[in-house]
């Protein structure tokens, strides 16, 4: 399967769907805490990662996540490990700027963003903890770019797929990403048949029975 149809698959489930599917199949599931910052509903996309620290006492260098929005394109997601932090910005209205020109999807941080208005401008999708004026300048360093990172307890590899919506975020290991988006959407058809169902005539209790609802596989757990 092509990167960009992997990609066009997820885009039609949601953070639960494969939040479900990654329980199926003992993965981490899904977690809560990243929220859309403003309208975007939701963004998929290919890992690129971005681990931040407190600034040390060298001398000033290239801005944070500059070196990963350079190497991000139209099938990434940057992703941004701020540690959790809400007193300090990790992502501001030029770096979205950036982004966008390489064409990336969005950013997910586990930290608080600012400049919300220029990023809804230039329609560049935010997922994060909050927000906040107070810059990163002076107060954050890289640690690293490429390499694993910590989202909401979540470790993040380079190159994983991760789906962040009003639910929350998501991540499949790469390698496994086929698999999981496979069993995302018989679930998210199975749920979207009890649905209809539910708005027909049938009792809830009924339609709506963990065993039916979790699905032949499941029920092996
Ligand atoms: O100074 C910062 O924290 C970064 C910033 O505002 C931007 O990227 O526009
Ligand atoms: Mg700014």
């Amino acid at each position: 399967m092509s990167s960009s149809s992997l990609l066009d698959r997820y885009a039609a489930v949601d953070s639960a769907a494969v939040s479900d599917a990654l329980d199926q199949l003992g993965l981490p599931a899904g977690v809560g805490g990243i929220r859309p910052i403003w309208g975007t509903a939701s963004v998929v996309g290919f890992a690129v990662t971005v681990g931040l620290e407190p600034r040390g006492s060298g001398p000033a260098g290239a801005h944070i996540a500059t070196t990963a929005v350079e190497t991000s394109d139209s099938e990434s997601v940057i992703v941004v490990d701020n540690q959790g932090r809400t007193d300090v910005s990790c992502w501001g209205g030029i770096l979205s700027l950036g982004a966008v020109q390489r064409g990336a999807r969005g950013v997910v941080a586990d930290g608080v963003c600012r400049d919300i208005a220029e990023a809804r401008d230039l329609g560049f999708p935010i997922f994060a903890r909050g927000a906040i004026p107070a810059t990163a300048r002076g107060r954050l360093q890289q640690r690293s770019c490429g390499e694993p990172v910590a989202i909401a307890g979540l470790t993040v590899h380079q190159g994983d797929v991760v789906i962040a919506d009003e639910t929350g975020l998501a991540v499949v290991p790469r390698a496994r990403a086929e698999e999981v988006v496979g069993i995302a959407a018989a679930i998210t058809a199975r749920e979207r048949a009890i649905a209809l169902e539910v708005r027909g005539s049938a009792r809830l209790s009924t339609a709506m029975h963990d065993a039916r609802l979790a699905g032949a596989q499941e029920l092996t757990r």
